[in-house]
């Protein structure tokens, strides 16, 4: 039982995390016929493409300000209830752009979410601001022109999701340098569908901290081993894989051999409901099916806010509330690289607010 566990995670798409019913009342309140998307209370997608075009039917239910708040409150005290402390939201200002909200409202909106979630439950949250590949290089760009004009003190980390098939990273590649050079935390979607080249084009020309899912470097030996040895941190999200048939179950999935190889891992959840999944599952997962001790999963936890995009002081008092018996569960390779790997000065900005990068 995982349940009693302090939790973190630092990988779940805003519109990802919509569960049915309150998509259901969503199209009921906008007259959207939702019967290619959504039967039977559940999201209807079959491969990966379409995971994608579900996804982008059921976030375009989510129309005013208000919407967001109530989704991003409603996912959170969710996360709080099951023991969770700290929580980053991938979030797509574009979309807001594509509905007619508009980029601000759609994050002022996700913010007074994230408001009303933490002064009820405690829960510390911050955003990340993704372009989607699939839109192509320049709405990738102008979503990292964005991050980094954004005063806004909860947005931390720039991160590119969507279609890994589309273009190479190179493409991309500029998108990244604006946000590093605006201070904001780097992470990419990358070795989720693709194979490990995408992974190696990912720390050859984005170089970040962080990766979303990044598990198909597990193909790689050598790639492994640089991953251990830059302490970068996979952002691993097993039951988000196993539904997308990147494995067959998990027994198979590789979240096992790369935390035995010393790569930095943490449990995550991506875009639950779409997945019969949440952060609870996830770690219920790591426990009974993939048999890693209490102990080892907090040790995961603790990688989580160690690689948070969050201000110092925010951090130590989160990683305070974890047990001590974190830091000695974590592979050896991990406690040798320590912290120091993240802690690189920034460029130009103060980001007293927006964590480590690489
Ligand atoms: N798992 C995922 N991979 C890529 N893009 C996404 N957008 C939402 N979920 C995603
Ligand atoms: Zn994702």
């Amino acid at each position: 039982m995982t349940r009693h566990l302090l939790k973190a995670e630092i990988h779940c798409h805003i519109e990802g995390a919509a569960p049915p019913v309150l998509a259901a009342k969503q199209a009921d309140k906008y007259g959207v016929d939702t019967t290619g998307f959504l039967r039977d209370g559940a999201y209807v997608w079959n491969d990966f493409s379409e995971f994608l075009v579900c996804y982008d039917r059921v976030a375009a239910l989510f129309r005013t300000d208000a919407d967001y708040a109530l989704l991003t409150e409603s996912y959170l005290t969710e996360l709080a209830g099951a023991n969770t402390i700290y929580s980053e939201i991938i979030v797509s200002p574009d979309h807001g752009d594509r509905i007619g909200l508009g980029a601000d409202a759609y994050l002022s909106g996700i913010c007074e979410g994230i408001r009303r979630a933490g002064e009820k439950t405690g829960i510390e949250a911050r955003i990340i601001v993704t372009g989607e590949r699939h839109f192509g290089p320049d709405s990738v760009i102008a979503a990292a022109e964005y991050a980094a004009r954004s005063q806004n003190p909860l947005v931390t980390g720039f991160n590119m999701a969507g279609e890994e098939r589309m273009g190479r990273v190179a493409d991309y590649a500029r998108a990244f340098d604006i946000a590093r050079d605006a201070g904001l935390g780097l992470t990419i979607h990358a070795g989720e569908v693709c194979g490990p080249f995408s992974v190696i084009d990912a720390l050859d020309l984005v170089r970040p901290s962080r990766l979303g899912h990044g598990v198909r470097a597990v193909e790689d030996p050598e790639l492994v081993a640089r991953l251990r040895d830059l302490g970068t941190v996979l952002e691993v999200c097993p039951g988000s894989n196993v539904a997308l048939n990147v494995y067959p179950d998990f027994h198979h999935h590789p979240l096992r051999r790369l935390h035995k190889e010393g790569v930095r891992v943490c449990l995550n959840s991506d875009d639950p409901p779409f997945f019969h999944t949440s952060l609870e599952r996830e770690y219920e997962i790591a426990s009974s099916v993939m048999g890693f001790s209490d102990a080892e999963i907090n040790a995961m936890t603790r990688t989580a806010i160690e690689a948070a995009f969050v201000d110092e002081a925010t951090r130590q008092r989160l990683l305070e509330r974890l047990p001590d018996d974190t830091l000695a569960a974590q592979p050896r390779a991990n406690q040798a690289q320590g912290l120091a790997v993240f802690r690189q000065p920034i460029k130009k900005r103060n980001i007293n607010n927006r964590g480590r990068q690489f």
